[in-house]
């Protein structure tokens, strides 16, 4: 990748991001300055290639008139990257759907003179992927087009082999009786092994394929202790645990492929077990960092695994299908845009109330990934050791936990000087998705 950004013309401040501050590509010394400058423009320029290449596949799918607003759309995402490139303000979305009036107010209301590199980070970068489904959305033949169907396709059938070793161990498990506590134990090795299912990101590798997990997950879990910088599986268990009634425990969403059959396994899990009475899926609701599940994603996933020849995997795919039917996994629909707009979950109770009140109404919400943790945390930099729920800025709809690998500098809850010990190890620690964390807060009750 060229270091092609003028950092002088655009007066990038030669510094990482002050602590509280909000993260921004306006810190030269910041994994947000390397996104816009760098990742952003590679994933763009990825996506017009793969057009290019796949055009007749395209055009055979979605018409003759695909053809010509195909070659548009290529210019308006070439346009895309050249306003990017050159610090331009973020112009306002066509249309007036609920979710560009939404997108459209937060334009407005962040600072009017906001570019891609003054803006808070998570605005500009959730704004380029809001702004690529509008180029589609746009035309005539392509508004249902996705143009990272593809590669999560790909990503998902690479993940099976992996994905039906880790079943057989659970279906293992569950085919004897076990103590509370042994299922404790395994829950807990469940959520380790969601959480490193988040490693499994097409954002990471720019859209290029994910390497294939070829052991057994479940057995290299203790392997990666050592990368779990934060470990609140025990309170996790114990909330989950907990007495109560008809439980309804919500999973917001991240990647598809790997992760998402991380995902089901986990949520099998507590089903199988009674833990919860019915587990609600929340996914996106437009393409979005390149492997974010789509509700056609969840279906395309259960009807693979359903056709597969490998009985292991064949038989949790009808299971689960059966799970959709009978209402034990819900997968909501339409996908609320809340998750695809800008916005800090601490603003989720104002701006989507109706939203806020259904998550409110389950027993634990488990967020999913770094996008996931960085709206929880606000896209602020915290000084490293102040709490988690410090840094949820009064975010508490119910309990609810974070499962997140670490790809971006912001991080709460570690122990005094454990950070900089991170830094001298590894100056690379915020950026590769090799660390994680499982973070839980309870709802404190007034
Ligand atoms: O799929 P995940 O875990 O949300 O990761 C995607 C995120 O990682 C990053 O690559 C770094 O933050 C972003 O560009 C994006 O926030």
């Amino acid at each position: 990748m060229s270091d092609s950004f003028d950092v002088t013309r655009y007066n990038i401040a030669n510094e990482p991001t002050p602590v509280f501050q909000q993260l921004s590509a306006h810190y030269k010394k910041s994994y947000a300055f390397f996104t816009m400058s760098q990742r952003v423009p590679v994933i763009l320029t990825n996506i017009i290639d793969r057009l290019s290449r796949e055009k007749d596949t395209i055009v055979e799918k979605y018409g003759n008139l695909s053809r010509e607003e195909l070659k548009q759309c290529i210019g308006e995402i070439g346009k895309l990257k050249y306003e990017l490139q050159t610090n331009k303000q973020m112009t306002e979305l066509p249309g007036n759907d609920s979710d560009q009036y939404e997108w459209n107010k937060l334009l407005r209301e962040i600072s009017p003179n906001d570019t891609y590199f003054t803006a808070v980070w998570l605005y500009a970068e959730c704004y380029v992927y809001r702004k690529l489904r509008s180029i589609f959305e746009e035309t005539q033949s392509l508004k249902e087009f996705d143009h990272f169907e593809q590669s999560k396709q790909l990503e998902l059938s690479k993940s099976m082999n992996a994905i039906s070793r880790v079943i057989k161990t659970v279906n293992e498990f569950n085919g004897v009786f076990r103590t509370p506590s042994e299922i404790g134990d395994f829950f807990c090795k469940l959520l380790k092994q969601d959480l490193w299912g988040n490693r499994n990101d097409l954002s990471i590798t720019l859209g290029e394929e994910i390497k294939s997990i070829d052991c057994d997950p479940l057995q290299e879990i203790e392997k990666y202790n050592n990368d779990l910088l934060i470990d609140q599986s025990q309170d996790i268990w114990k909330c989950i645990n907990a007495e109560k009634e008809d439980k309804v425990i919500d999973l917001i969403s991240d990647n598809s492929g790997y992760e998402l059959l991380s995902d089901l396994v986990l949520c099998d899990f507590i089903i199988h077990h009674k833990l919860a009475q019915k587990i609600r899926f929340r996914v996106k609701a437009i393409p979005w960092f390149i492997s974010d599940v789509l509700p056609k994603d969840f279906y395309y996933t259960l009807s693979e695994l359903e056709k597969s020849e490998d009985p292991v995997l064949k038989e949790a795919g009808l299971k689960w299908s059966g799970y959709v039917k009978n209402g034990q996994f819900e997968l909501i629909e339409p996908a609320d845009h809340f998750f695809t707009s800008g916005y800090e979950f601490y603003k989720m109770e104002k701006i989507a109330p109706t939203l806020y009140q259904s998550i409110a109404e389950s027993h634990l919400a488990i967020f999913k990934g770094d996008l996931n943790y960085r709206k929880l945390l606000g896209d602020v930099n915290w000084d490293p050791t102040n709490d988690f729920r410090t840094a949820l800025n009064n975010f508490e709809p119910t309990n609810l936990c974070s499962l997140r690998t670490i790809k971006a500098d912001l991080i709460c809850g570690l122990k005094p000087g454990q950070f900089e010990e991170l830094w001298e190890k590894d100056d690379k620690w915020m950026s590769t998705g090799q660390y994680g964390v499982i973070q839980f807060i309870n709802k404190r009750t007034n």
